[in-house]
C-alpha cells in the first residue's frame, strides 16, 4: 500500500528507520579534509586529465611515474577505515572530495529534489567528445542517493537504475542534472531524474527504484 512520507524530515527522524540496515553512521567531514585537500583531489583530477590525453616522450613518461609513486608513498601511511576518510564526505567541494564520482557541486538539496551541475572531463571521456556511456549511470546513481537522503528516506540501495541516452553528452560543457522523488510504497522510492544541458535540451534521462534496507543488510 503507498504511503506519503512527509517531506522535509531528516534522515533519522522516521519511526523505524534510525538504523539503516547495516550500514555505519556516516558523517559529513567537519572542515572538508583541511585546507589543501580540495586542492589535492582537484590537482588529482587534472592529473587524470592529462595522464589520459598526453603523448609525451618516454623520459617524461618516466619522471611522471615516478613522482606519481612518490606520490602514492607519501600518502600510504595515512589510509584509515571506510568513513573517517574526507575523500567522499567533504559536502562543501565538488564531488564531495570523491574521485570516483563526477566533480559536481550541489546548488539544490532539500526534499523536493536535487540539482547539481558540473562538466564530464576529459577522463571521462567514451570517444569523439562525448562522455562514455557508463559515467551516466554513476551521475544519475548518486544523484538518486542524495535525492533518497535529502527526502528523509534511510539509506537505501539501488534495486534497479535505467538511463535512457537521449543525446551525446559533451564533455567540458557545463551540464545541470536535476531529479525527486516520484513516490514512496514502503521500502520503494521511485526517483526521476533529467541531466540537460545549459539551453535546457534533455541529453539523459532516468529512473530508479531504491529500496531501503532491512535491518543488518550490507
Ligand atoms: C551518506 C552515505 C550514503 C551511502 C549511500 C549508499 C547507497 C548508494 C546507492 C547504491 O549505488 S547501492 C549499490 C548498488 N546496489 C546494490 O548493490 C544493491 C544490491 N541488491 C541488494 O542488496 C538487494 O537486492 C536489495 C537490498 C536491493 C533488495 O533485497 P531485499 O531482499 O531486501 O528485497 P526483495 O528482493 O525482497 O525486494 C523487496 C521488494 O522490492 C522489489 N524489488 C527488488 N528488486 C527489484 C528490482 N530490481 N526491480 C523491481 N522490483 C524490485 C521486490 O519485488 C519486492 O517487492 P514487493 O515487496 O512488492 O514484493
Amino acid at each position: 500500500m503507498s504511503e506519503q512520507v512527509e517531506r522535509g524530515r531528516g534522515r533519522g527522524d522516521v519511526d523505524g528507520y534510525e538504523k539503516h540496515g547495516g550500514f555505519p553512521v556516516y558523517r559529513a567531514a567537519e572542515d572538508d579534509g583541511g585546507p589543501d585537500f580540495g586542492r589535492l583531489i582537484e590537482a588529482m583530477r587534472v592529473l587524470q586529465d592529462a595522464a589520459v590525453s598526453v603523448s609525451a616522450p618516454a623520459d617524461v613518461v618516466r619522471q611522471a611515474a615516478e613522482q606519481a609513486e612518490a606520490l602514492a608513498a607519501l600518502l600510504e601511511p595515512h589510509r584509515v577505515p571506510e568513513g573517517q576518510q574526507p575523500g567522499g564526505r567533504s559536502m562543501g567541494l565538488p564531488g564531495r572530495g570523491s574521485l570516483l564520482m563526477l566533480p559536481w557541486t550541489v546548488d539544490k538539496f532539500d526534499a523536493t529534489g536535487v540539482r547539481s551541475t558540473g562538466v564530464f572531463r576529459r577522463f571521462h571521456m567514451g570517444g569523439n567528445g562525448a562522455a562514455h556511456g557508463g559515467t551516466l549511470p554513476l551521475l544519475f546513481d548518486d544523484l538518486f542517493g542524495m535525492i533518497t537522503h535529502a527526502y528523509g528516506r534511510p539509506i537505501s540501495r539501488t534495486a534497479y537504475l535505467h538511463v535512457n541516452y537521449r543525446k551525446i553528452t559533451p564533455i567540458d560543457t557545463p551540464l545541470v542534472i536535476e531529479g525527486q522523488v516520484d513516490r514512496v510504497d514502503g521500502r520503494k522510492t521511485f526517483i526521476t531524474a533529467k541531466l540537460m544541458d545549459a539551453e535546457g535540451t534533455v541529453l539523459a534521462d532516468g529512473e530508479a527504484l531504491m529500496l531501503v534496507l532491512l535491518p543488518g543488510q550490507p
